[in-house]
């Protein structure tokens, strides 16, 4: 970490990035001609298919130099002799503890593996307690993440905060530790305890000697794309959640005229992942779950002998695939539109070729993925074994997203239902909307999930920017009995997993580093003042989200170029490195009625599915931009 008390100088970081491979001549030239070119014009300013090719090209240095395991040997990832796959049925299915998606590598991208990094080892050691401290990240929270007013994002709609954090929930999630760590309250504070004391990340056992300064940290889900907050990250949890289903479907249950996920005698309800729950999971967890159901009524239809297994194994893959699509073709271009964003979102997908060529590019260059897309383009772990890292992790730190209210709406009139305060619909209140006693002004109208789905897509989220996380987040009590500021968390999670600081950030990235304040803000003197103030005028010590939310966005998109660089990485990895996606991608594993699902399924189709009343409103643009409203 670039700190003062570091002893490593920014010039040495750079060179100290080792490739994990050695790029084609070809790649190499297109490298050197881009950088040429970006000395005089950034990608964002080149017409959009040129900007789309100096993305891709950017991506193959970012593979090169920015993928790091979170172990200090392969042999962790284990090995096809001492793990052999002894039940074929995962051959062509997803095991739930993420097992054998590589045959190779059994263990790679599996339930409780380490996070990676985008940064060598010995650049993402722990930090001392009192680099930990510093600048305190209460202080930093007050002066950088209260919401005085709400700032919106007026190009994306709520959906696409929700979608956002569901994803979250299948990739990634940290293990608690029981040790504490105080932080203390700043002068005038007005946290509501008289202490603010937080549980530490619990690190994993040591292996290596290495792993005394830079300890790995466990991933509680799998770390592939493979649904998991739905059907669950251990076998266990996936038999339990279709336990009574003969038919490969999920348990859902039916409560009036709208049927939900099952709850425990607790209220807690019963899904792949649980936490953090609030009314924007309640819906899509349903929808989901509502999808995989209508996928196992098409492969019964099409395979009346099949198993429950069967067709349970098939309608979890055309389901992650499916969400995959709409996350890279729908989800990504709304919050990062651009031109060039579009056209290399979509050609990550099916390639430059597009959606018509796509098949016919296939069979004319089957191994070329700029040309005819990531799926099925063949596997490759760039020399690094996949896992997702503590930067991506950081980088998806978008509590600002959250409103502090939601104004639900009736998706057939438009007319004003009830406005709900979020408190009001977190965790075991996540259905609180969908209880008749919360239309006050209307009280023969409960609202019903399609309302609900009509009010996330016409309202805005908040945008990802500096003083705009919800008062409820600041002092947000979960069902453990914790009390958090998740402000405070955020920075707190970073630093204590090695995240590097804004600029060490940026320069391994091989982004320009600003100098000054100023520089970082783009001339915003006020804002540049207080930043410097609060980091005692050393700009090394910014912490990465902090100067991801105070930098200037490219024209059109919803977060940081700086956690751009991480994402344009790690967007395509979770493709490139799954058996399911870049390998085996056709009727072959995901069956003829399957795949069709796929190539002709996207948020619309899924949301109309379900809730017909939805299509008459979604009007023709991207799902989670602002949907146009009844009537207007
Ligand atoms: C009402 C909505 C939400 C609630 C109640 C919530 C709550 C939480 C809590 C309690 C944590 C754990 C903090 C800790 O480390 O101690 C957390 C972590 C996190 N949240 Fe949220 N969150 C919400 C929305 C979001 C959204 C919209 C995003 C956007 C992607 C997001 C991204 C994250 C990330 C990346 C982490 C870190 C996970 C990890 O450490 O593995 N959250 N959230």
């Amino acid at each position: 970490m670039a700190t003062e008390n570091n002893t490593t100088t920014p010039a040495q970081e750079e060179q100290e990035l080792t490739p994990s491979f050695k790029p084609s001549i070809a790649e190499r030239l297109a490298i050197t001609t881009f950088k040429q070119i970006n000395k005089v014009t950034p990608w964002y300013k080149l017409p959009g298919l040129v900007g789309a090719l100096n993305l891709a090209v950017l991506r193959i240095e970012l593979r090169q130099f920015n993928l790091y395991d979170g172990y200090a040997s392969g042999a962790a990832q284990g090995n096809s002799i001492n793990e052999p796959l002894t039940d074929k049925r995962f051959l062509g299915a997803r095991h739930s503890d993420g097992k054998f998606n590589s045959l190779e590598m059994p263990r790679m991208g599996c339930t409780g593996m380490r996070f990676g990094h985008n940064f060598p080892r010995h650049l993402t050691e722990k930090p001392t307690e009192e680099e930990l401290m510093t600048p305190n990240p209460r202080l930093i929270s007050n002066e950088f993440m209260t919401r005085h007013e709400f700032i919106p994002a007026k190009t994306l709609n709520m959906l696409a905060a929700a979608w956002i954090q569901f994803q979250t929930h299948d990739w990634f999630n940290h293990e608690e530790s029981s040790q504490l760590v105080d932080i203390s309250l700043p002068k005038g504070d007005d946290w509501p305890h008289k202490n603010m004391q937080l549980h530490r990340t619990k690190p994993d056992k040591v292996l290596d000697p290495s792993d005394v300064k830079t300890p790995g940290y466990k991933n509680s889900n799998t770390a592939w794309w493979d649904g998991s907050q739905i059907y669950g990250s251990t076998e266990a949890v996936t038999q339990r959640l279709r336990s009574k289903n003969p038919d490969g479907k999920l348990t859902m249950e039916k409560v009036g005229r709208e049927t939900f996920l099952p709850r425990d005698p607790d209220r807690n309800v019963r899904t792949g992942f649980n936490t953090n729950w609030w009314v924007g999971m309640e819906m899509l967890h349903t929808l989901f779950a509502l999808e995989h159901n209508a996928i196992c009524d098409k492969l019964k239809e099409a395979h009346p002998d099949w198993t429950g297994d069967q067709i349970f194994d098939k309608a979890r893959l055309v389901n992650c695939a499916l969400m995959a699509k709409i996350h890279t073709i729908e989800w990504t271009p709304a919050i990062l539109a651009h031109p060039a964003l579009k056209i290399g979102m979509n050609a990550n997908w099916f390639g430059l070729a597009g959606e018509r060529l796509t098949k016919a590019a296939a069979k004319i260059a089957p191994m070329n993925e700029i040309i005819r897309g990531i799926p099925g383009s063949g596997v490759d772990q760039d020399g690094v074994p996949y896992s997702l890292t503590e930067e991506f992790v950081s980088v998806y730190r978008m509590h600002s997203l959250m409103p502090d209210e939601i104004a639900f709406h009736s998706a057939t009139t438009g007319a004003h239902l009830s406005t709900i305060p979020m408190p009001s619909m977190l965790f075991t209140g996540a259905r609180t909307p969908f209880e008749p006693t919360h239309t006050p002004n209307n009280p023969n109208h409960p609202i019903t999930f399609a309302d609900a789905f009509y009010s996330f897509g016409t309202a805005n989220p908040g945008a990802i920017t500096t003083n705009n996380y919800p008062a409820f987040m600041r002092a947000l009590t979960t069902p453990d009995g914790q009390t958090r500021d998740l402000g405070t968390i955020d920075i707190l999670r970073d630093r204590e997993r090695g995240v590097p600081r804004y600029c060490a950030f940026r320069r391994l990235l091989r982004l320009s580093v600003p100098t000054t304040f100023l520089e970082l803000t783009d001339g915003d003197e006020a804002l540049a003042a207080r930043l410097s103030k609060a980091y005692n005028g050393k700009i090394e010590l910014v912490d990465a989200l902090v100067g991801s939310h105070a930098e200037k966005v490219i024209p059109g998109f919803g977060f940081s170029e700086t956690a751009f660089r991480v994402f344009i990485l790690m967007a395509s990895r979770r493709l490139k490195s799954d058996r399911f996606i870049a390998g085996a991608w056709g009727e072959e594993m995901y069956t003829k009625e399957g795949f069709k699902w796929v190539e002709e399924g996207g948020m619309k189709e899924v949301l109309g599915r379900h809730f017909p009343e939805l299509r008459a409103v979604m009007g023709d643009g991207n799902a989670f931009a602002p949907w146009v409203g009844v009537g207007k």
